[in-house]
């Protein structure tokens, strides 16, 4: 499969490392355009402007979505024979994308950083495309980990939740080092901690047929310590108001991108 990639930073690099490590797509048979030379992996030309000859079988767009009009600016007559063009861009639907990039089927996705290792998430918006076009991205996304093709409204809140949500994560870690280090630990110990605690229940929730709910209730023991702790996070709602809160001003962001995509 040749690919041609538009811009290609953290998160369309994160794609492209996968892609070529899991050997889904070759290295010299990817081109990415970009403002100047990055670290990408062996083998992948990178140049100025897209390269001549026949267009690819898929263009991948990766730049911020206040570079659309820019890049649209240079690069659409040369993206015009692709069959495809999977955008990542926040907020930019397929008809702003075609309204740009005339001529390939638009196919709107969000991925996050995790597809690095084959264990990310793409949620896809392009419930109308032909079933050639879904298979070929199908076969694309899934060395990057988990594939889901939603629409509307369950578009955006997946888009949201996926997108977003390993920096929601980050954050937690990071929350919860601090508290530790706040009643003591040092802080090096308290981010170790933090991690490899974050890590090995992830993986336990990942592989064990119980759900996170019941695999809470399985740490807390009745009268115990944790569910003296989980009583703070549920008094109210708590955490759950607080990521309502988080992906709702996400999702409004998305939103209000959106809007200013389509002018
Ligand atoms: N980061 C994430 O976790 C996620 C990001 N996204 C989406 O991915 C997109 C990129 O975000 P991210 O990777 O974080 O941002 P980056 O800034 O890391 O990547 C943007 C890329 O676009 C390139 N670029 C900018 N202008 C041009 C141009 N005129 N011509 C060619 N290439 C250009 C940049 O390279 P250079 O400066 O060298 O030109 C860079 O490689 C966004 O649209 C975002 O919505 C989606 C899901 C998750
Ligand atoms: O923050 C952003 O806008 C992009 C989209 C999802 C993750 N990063």
């Amino acid at each position: 499969m040749r690919v041609w990639m538009i811009g290609c930073g953290n998160m369309a690099g994160a794609m492209l490392t996968r892609w070529i490590e899991s050997g889904a797509v070759k290295a010299e048979a990817v081109d990415v355009v970009n403002r100047k030379d990055r670290a990408l992996p062996a083998g992948v030309r990178q140049a100025r402007a897209l390269p001549t000859g026949a267009a690819p079988d898929i263009v991948v767009l990766g730049v911020k979505p206040q570079q659309l009009d820019e890049v649209a600016g240079h690069y659409a007559d040369r993206v015009a024979g692709a069959p495809i063009l999977l955008s990542i861009l926040a907020g930019v639907d397929a008809a702003v994308l075609t309204r740009a990039f005339p001529g390939p089927v638009p196919v709107p996705m969000m991925p996050n950083l995790p597809v690095a290792l084959g264990q990310g998430v793409c949620v896809v918006n392009a419930p109308d495309v032909p079933t050639e076009v879904r298979a070929r991205v199908d076969a694309l996304l899934a060395p990057l980990g988990d594939v889901i093709w939603a629409a509307g409204t369950v578009y955006a809140a997946a888009a949201v939740l996926a997108g977003c949500g390993p920096a929601y994560l980050f954050r937690f870690i990071d929350a919860l080092a601090r508290a530790a280090e706040a009643m003591g630990v040092a802080h090096d110990d308290a981010a170790r901690l933090a991690l490899a605690t974050v890590r090995g229940a992830a993986a336990l929730a990942a592989t064990d047929p119980r759900s996170p709910g019941a695999l809470a209730d399985a740490v807390a023991s009745p009268g115990g310590t944790t569910r003296a702790g989980l009583n703070v996070l549920d008094d109210g709602a708590a955490l759950d108001r607080l990521m309502q809160a988080t992906l709702a001003a996400s999702a409004a962001r998305a939103e209000e991108m959106a809007a200013a995509a389509r002018g």
